[in-house]
């Protein structure tokens, strides 16, 4: 820009002079300077994208993902400071690459920016004061972006909202229920509110900071305008050339856009400044996280007494009412404990805190007298599997699916085989044309599987485990029909008996199905939060309390005739 600028200067000057040797050759130099800096602008374009999509979508998606993931329990997952970051970075891989590449743009663009103020500078230093101009709307477009990141943030909650409905009316599992029960109206208005609230916030902050960036430039325009009187006026009065005037006039057309484009590429490196304090702010907690599980206690290679509970209280993050209120038990070492009760007594909660998915509000779980808070997240969920009545259903090949229970041993095919049988899905691996490699999933021209197949694959993944000092099972036969609830039970305790020899191993059965835990050590009848009654099948019938009526009950309903 600045040599272009020279060479007009020189070439009006020689034709002034009547040198048309010399106007020929610095014009030509005007083009030649002006043709390289537009390759230039584009080379720079083209390496940009380049750059953002291997480094934005292959790398910082990575971090991104093992950020999140380095959250250890499931309650970040539900806090909304946790929420509306993740939500923020979660596409914003291509952004953090795109911030920190504009900032070297920024860099350029500075001092483009101090050659054009030189160069008004030799033409009359009261041009400068275009720069004063020119800051204006610096300053009032960086005000206007802070109102549109404020107002992302502030709106996240609602954005979410609208996606979750999106996806609920336009994927096949949410989809059906919706069509049939004919909700989809309800839902697309729904939809349509939370996507009213969610733009209304960020409309009214983008039309704030365009409001502010047409006053910037209105300002910028009357200085520039002075500007160009003051040139005419010295031109008339015969202090400057003509070259000079056009010097001045191309640099103060360029100072516009060299500073629109630094005002373009500050408000977008201050837009992806919010994508990196979200990510920083993430790996920040994690990090505190990970600090905190350092010093914790070991966990023991084999359990001698158990598991216990004392005076548990427990509320999921932002609710007000405790889900588990004074809960108290035993689990032996080595014991099958079948937790019973009625729906939303805290069943699926109470196994959750068990694996250190959620942290008691007050009370304590010991693991041979440890408290579990002080054992380091990581190595407990080392020894501990688990199969959750909402079980993933993971979209990889079959031998990968189940292999995930135990990632070190992923590939290890007589591992996976015997977790296969473990959770009784032999007859499910033969039908599959593949075997082990069959790809799962419509979505990826696989296989698609039964609700109950997609739980057994679930099983076989919570059985890979070898030595777990906790197994838990959540419903394990919620989507199974009677036999393969007979014969998985039967596998099961004979599984419990082997893990209890080995390491002492606590299994948990969580069941609605009264009949099929019978054969527990110990049953837990859970009601309201807490547990209401304790001890064997016989105990517990001979007492005649709740459990001994609801298995009457259930006994009644599934009898023959
Ligand atoms: N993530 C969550 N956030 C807030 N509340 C929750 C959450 N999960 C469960 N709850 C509430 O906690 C209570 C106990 O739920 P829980 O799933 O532990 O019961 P449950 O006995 O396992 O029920 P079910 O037999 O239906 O599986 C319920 O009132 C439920 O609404």
């Amino acid at each position: 820009m600045a040599a272009t600028a020279l060479a007009l200067q020189a070439t009006v000057n020689d034709v002034v002079r009547g040198d048309v040797t010399g106007a020929a050759v610095a014009g030509a130099a005007a083009a030649a300077t002006q043709a390289l800096s537009a390759y230039l602008l584009n080379l720079d374009f083209t390496l940009t994208i380049l750059m953002v999509d291997s480094v934005g979508a292959l790398d910082m998606t990575r971090r991104i993902n093992e950020v999140i993931l380095g959250l250890d329990g499931l309650d970040h997952l539900e806090r909304t400071e946790v929420l509306d970051r993740v939500t923020v970075v979660q596409t914003g891989g291509w952004n953090l690459v795109y911030g920190a590449w504009t900032v070297v743009d920024v860099v350029a663009g500075a001092i483009r920016l101090g050659l054009t103020l030189l160069l008004l500078g030799t033409v009359s230093p009261w041009l400068l004061l275009l720069l004063v101009f020119a800051a204006v709307p610096l300053w009032l477009d960086r005000r206007g972006q802070h109102a549109v990141a404020t107002a992302e943030t502030d709106t996240a909650e609602a954005f979410r909202l609208q996606r979750h409905l999106f996806n609920l009316a336009t994927e096949a599992s949410g989809g059906k229920e919706i069509r049939v029960s004919g909700a989809g109206h309800a839902v697309t208005e729904a939809q349509t509110r939370a996507w009213d609230e969610a733009v209304r916030g960020r409309i009214r902050a983008r039309l704030r900071a365009a409001g502010y960036k047409v006053v910037g430039w209105v300002l910028f325009t009357a200085g520039f305008v002075g500007g160009l009187a003051l040139l005419l006026d010295r031109a008339a009065r015969g202090q400057g050339g003509v070259g000079d005037v056009v010097l001045a006039v191309t640099v103060a057309v360029t100072l516009r856009d060299s500073i629109q484009l630094t005002v373009a590429r500050v408000s977008r490196t201050t837009g992806s400044a919010g994508v990196v304090d979200a990510y920083l702010w993430l790996r920040a907690y994690t990090a505190r996280q990970r600090d905190a599980d350092a010093g914790a206690l070991p966990v023991p290679a084999a359990l001698r007494r158990g598991i216990t509970l004392e005076g548990v209280r427990f509320t999921y993050p932002g609710t007000s009412r405790p889900t588990l209120d004074g809960l108290d038990c035993h689990l032996p070492a080595g014991s099958v404990v079948a937790v019973v009760g009625e729906y939303g007594s805290g069943k699926t909660s109470l196994v959750k805190l068990l694996c250190k998915l959620y942290q008691p509000d007050v009370g304590t779980i010991r693991i041979d007298g440890a408290d579990l808070a002080d054992l380091a997240t990581a190595d407990w969920h080392a020894r501990t599997s688990a199969a959750f009545q909402d079980f993933g259903r993971f979209q990889i090949r079959f031998g990968q699916t189940v292999g995930l229970g135990d990632v070190r041993r992923l590939d290890d095919r007589d591992a996976v085989l015997a977790a296969v049988r473990a959770a009784d899905a032999e007859a499910l691996l033969q039908r599959l044309p593949d075997g082990m490699d069959t790809q799962l999933g419509r979505r990826f021209d696989g296989v698609d599987l039964s609700e109950g197949q997609w739980q057994k694959t679930a099983l076989a993944r919570a059985s890979m485990r070898w030595a777990p000092l906790l197994f838990v099972l959540d419903e394990p036969t919620a989507s199974l029909d009677a036999p393969s609830e007979h014969a998985i039970f039967e596998r099961y305790m004979a599984r419990a008996r082997e893990l209890s020899t080995r390491t002492g191993t606590v299994t948990v059965i969580v069941s609605h199905r009264f009949s099929t835990v019978t054969d527990a050590d110990l049953i837990l009848v859970l009601h309201a939060g807490r547990v209401a009654e304790s001890g064997t099948h016989e105990e517990l019938l001979t007492a005649g309390g709740r459990y001994a009526e609801l298995y009457g009950i259930q006994a009644k309903a599934y009898a023959p005739g």
